[in-house]
């Protein structure tokens, strides 16, 4: 099994190979175009060999889209193709009252449930049907339901939402974990007369991926992290009210950041599963950069990594589906 990890700026890239290199020490450095890989080779404790690169692309969407393409390809015509594409670093945490986000639940492609009327539901959604037919999700990490699911709006599955009332508990804090159920591009549209119009009301490509639904629950199961949507913009948020803005149009967002979508838009063009991980910075609103918490993120993005990685225990990377022998 083959992952492309791709961080933004070194000091996440390095933050990740140390969780990572906790059972593997670095192997080598490799040149792709625009970037270099850093190499690892965590040892499983069975299965497949697992090969785990790490790439810092650049801050923002289209750093990252070129990074990750440029990586893809280059193990795709070396006839290496990945198998995960992860986006991965630093982010800022909502921290509004929400209702809690529970574990999803895997409903039929095209089912709608009641917030599947609200932003993150319009528009095409995902990948390709056929990239998670036709690769899967990471091996041994997703079962056959991750193609069924990815079709699924997060939002039409039944037990996402708590029940009417209830208190908020998915709050992304401080030092805190976040894996992407939805990876969304926040600000990718027009300013319009009735406000934002988001490229898929304009007629145009995909506002939302949705990584795998299984090797979500594992990760955000091995990572105590909270789950839900995590923003792609290009511009940080610096306003209480645009923060409003954001959480009244994606009332499932749980973080943003700059990067990952443009590593899912790269990854679904080559038919590759995408994840995103976050550890949390800084709140997201009023702009306070003294408040950011950079180096308790990062070293929460070591920690979260060391546990996904392989280790004497099977972990979310290399976990046998029951029933797979
Ligand atoms: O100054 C440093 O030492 C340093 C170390 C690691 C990362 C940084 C960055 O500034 C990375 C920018 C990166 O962080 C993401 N991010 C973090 N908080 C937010 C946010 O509130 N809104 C959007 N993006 C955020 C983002 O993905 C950037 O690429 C500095």
């Amino acid at each position: 099994m083959r992952v492309l990890i791709v961080t933004a700026v070194p000091a996440e890239r390095d933050a990740v190979v140390r969780g990572v290199g906790a059972t593997a020490p670095e192997l080598a450095e490799l040149p792709v175009p625009g970037g270099m890989l850093h190499r690892l080779s965590p040892a499983p404790p069975s299965g497949p060999p697992l090969t785990v690169d790490v790439l810092a692309a650049g801050v923002g969407p289209a750093a990252a889209a070129a990074g990750t393409a440029a990586a893809l390809t280059v193990a795709a015509v070396a006839r290496t193709p990945y198998d995960l594409a992860v986006s991965a670093g630093i982010g800022g945490g909502f921290s509004t009252t929400r209702p809690a986000v529970t574990a999803p639940a895997v409903t039929a492609p095209g089912a709608a449930g009641p917030e599947a009327a609200g932003p993150e539901a319009a528009g095409p959604r995902g990948a390709a049907p056929e990239a998670a037919g036709s690769r899967g999700a990471a091996p041994g990490a997703a079962g056959p339901e991750a193609a069924g699911s990815r079709g699924a709006a997060p939002e039409a599955a039944g037990s996402r939402g708590a029940a009417p009332g209830a208190a908020a508990t998915a709050t992304a804090h401080l030092g805190s974990v976040v894996v992407a159920d939805a990876i969304v591009a926040a600000d990718l549209g027009a300013e319009t007369p009735d406000g934002f119009a988001a490229v898929t009301d304009l007629g145009f490509g995909t506002v939302e991926h949705l990584p795998p639904a299984p090797l979500v629950a594992a990760v955000a199961e091995a990572t105590d992290a909270v789950r839900g949507t995590v923003l792609t913009v290009s511009t940080v948020t610096g306003s209480a009210e645009r923060a409003a803005e954001l959480l009244r149009r994606h009332p499932r967002a749980v973080a943003e950041a700059m990067e990952g979508f443009g590593v899912a838009e790269a990854a679904a063009a080559q038919a590759v599963p995408a994840l995103e991980v976050r550890t949390v910075s800084n709140a997201v609103g009023p702009r306070d950069r003294a408040a950011w918490r950079i180096g308790e993120a990062l070293e929460a993005l070591t920690g979260a990594f060391a546990t996904i990685a392989p280790s004497s225990a099977p972990g979310p990377l290399t976990r046998k589906e029951p029933g797979s022998d």
